[in-house]
Parts: C-alpha cells; sequence; structure tokens
C-alpha cells in the first residue's frame, strides 16, 4: 500500500500505479478501502476503516446511532474528500439514500434518465421502471408519488446505471412497515437479476439478516465485527439460525431485545 499524505483521501485511477492497483483492488473487488479516519473537529469518527467488499456481495454495515454508518458510506461513495486514507473502486457506483432525493422540476422518467446519454435512454429508463412495478408512472411528478414509489424510482434510478456497486443509505427506513417489507422483497429480486454489490447501511438487524452476505459492526470508529451471513434463501425470521444471529447482533449492538424477539 503506498502512503499516502494526511488528509487526503486518494480515489486512485489507472494512473496510479499498477502494482498497487493490481495488489489492492483485486479483480474480484468492487471496492477496497484502507486505514480510513474521518475527523469532525476534535471528533473522530472514523478511526482506521479497512473493507474490501467483493463482486456481487451484499454487506449491511450496522452500528449505534451516530458509530459513523453515513459518513463511511460517502467516504466509499467519493462524496466526502475530507478523510485520510485510501479508496479503490473498480467498476460504476450509485448511491440511494433514506430520502428519494428526486428532482421535482423533472417528471419520474426525467429522473431517472438525468445524465444518460445515447441512443435508447427511453427504452432504459421504462426498462427500470418497470423493473420496479411503475411502468405506468414515467410522466408522474414526483410530488404525485407516495413514499414507497419514490424509493422505488431512487432504485431505479440508481440501476439504470447498471452498478458494479450499489451504495444504501438506509433505503427503506422512512417507509411503513409494509412498504418496507415490499422493498426487501423488490431488492432481493433486484439483486438475482443484476448482480451488483452493495453496502446497505441499516438499523434494522431483520433487514440485515434477510438480505445480507455478511455483516459489519461500526463501534469506536472501526469495524468491530464482520461476520458473513451462511442462512440459504429465501430466509424466515423464525427459522433458529435467523434467530441467533439476530440475538448475537441485537446483544452486540446493545439493543434490549424482548421475550418476542429472542
Ligand atoms: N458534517 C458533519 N459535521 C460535523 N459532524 C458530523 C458531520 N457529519 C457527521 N458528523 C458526526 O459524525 C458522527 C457520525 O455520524 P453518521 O451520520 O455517520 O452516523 P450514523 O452511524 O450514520 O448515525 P445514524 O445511525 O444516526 O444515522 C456523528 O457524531 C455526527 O454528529
Amino acid at each position: 500500500m503506498a502512503a499516502r499524505p494526511q488528509g487526503e483521501l486518494s480515489h486512485p485511477t489507472a494512473a496510479d500505479t499498477a502494482a498497487d492497483t493490481a495488489a489492492d483492488t483485486a479483480a474480484d473487488a468492487v471496492v477496497s478501502a484502507v486505514g480510513i479516519v474521518r475527523r469532525f473537529g476534535d471528533a473522530v469518527v472514523l478511526d482506521g476503516v479497512d473493507l474490501r467488499i467483493r463482486r456481487g456481495e451484499v454487506v449491511a454495515l450496522l452500528g449505534a446511532s451516530g458509530s459513523g454508518k453515513s459518513t463511511l458510506l460517502r467516504v466509499l461513495a467519493g462524496l466526502d474528500s475530507e478523510a485520510d486514507g485510501e479508496v479503490s473502486t473498480n467498476g460504476r457506483t450509485a448511491v440511494v439514500f433514506q430520502e428519494h432525493r428526486l428532482l421535482p422540476w423533472k417528471r419520474v422518467a426525467g429522473n431517472i434518465a438525468l445524465g444518460l446519454r445515447g441512443p435508447g435512454v427511453p427504452q432504459r429508463t421504462a426498462a427500470a421502471l418497470a423493473e420496479v412495478g411503475l411502468a405506468d408512472r414515467g410522466r408522474a411528478w414526483p410530488s404525485e408519488l407516495s413514499g414507497g414509489q419514490a424509493q422505488r424510482v431512487a432504485l431505479a434510478r440508481a440501476l439504470v446505471r447498471e452498478p458494479d456497486f450499489l451504495l444504501l443509505d438506509e433505503p427503506f427506513a422512512a417507509l411503513d412497515a409494509l412498504n418496507r417489507l415490499r422493498m426487501q422483497a423488490l431488492f432481493f429480486r433486484l439483486r438475482g437479476e443484476h448482480d451488483f454489490a452493495a453496502l446497505l447501511v441499516t438499523h434494522d438487524v431483520n433487514e440485515a439478516l434477510l438480505l445480507a452476505d455478511r455483516t459489519l459492526v461500526l463501534e469506536d470508529g472501526r469495524i468491530a465485527e464482520d461476520n458473513p451471513v451462511t442462512l440459504p434463501h429465501p430466509r424466515a425470521q423464525d427459522d433458529p439460525g435467523f434467530g441467533a444471529l439476530r440475538r448475537h447482533l441485537l446483544t452486540r449492538l446493545r439493543v434490549p431485545t424482548s421475550p418476542d424477539q429472542s
């Protein structure tokens, strides 16, 4: 790993040393982060995070409120230039936030197509909308959508870019319980069809265990726990293995469990 000056987060490109790239970003990794440190004033929020996510892998990032999950996501997405350390990405990335962030002055289709070039954009836009079950809403304004629909559009806007790596910051947290379950099922289906890797920031241990291949716990500025989830799909919350992992994570996160959760 090449030494990087303090105060500088590097996103190496092909111009960086070939040796670094070969060693640090193996062909099967969509993102590789080494020694990420992020301070806000005197507060050290990320204190040396190392993380690698493989192609096609879905990783859930858990941690107490304020532990730095969103900060880490922003660093990995290249949205934060103030961090120290090194991030290498390999392929296209796209981000979905908790709030849909659709432009209110553009119709749904216009929001999805934003920034796309070349022939076939209307077809790609229509296909992405169909994938999230909104084939007939392309001409709607964002203000005419329900919260769940708007979040589906945000997902379509990310998918139409055919990302290798999808970063999701509590994408379903603002939805009611039923819509949340629908979105989780949709995410699972899309993941099977597109084979993207994902980092899913979530507060919801059940969501993490339903969707992820691996769970991370961020604590004291570091990845304190990194565990594979080997349960077969479709995962059921009443499965004993699921329950054991949930209890472990809830304890790790110091969330009190009630008898019906255990
Ligand atoms: N722009 C900023 N300026 C100052 N402090 C910040 C800034 N962004 C984040 N922080 C601080 O960094 C810490 C981590 O914030 P972050 O949003 O990453 O946590 P989180 O784990 O995503 O929290 P939550 O689960 O509540 O969303 C918090 O103490 C927060 O106040």
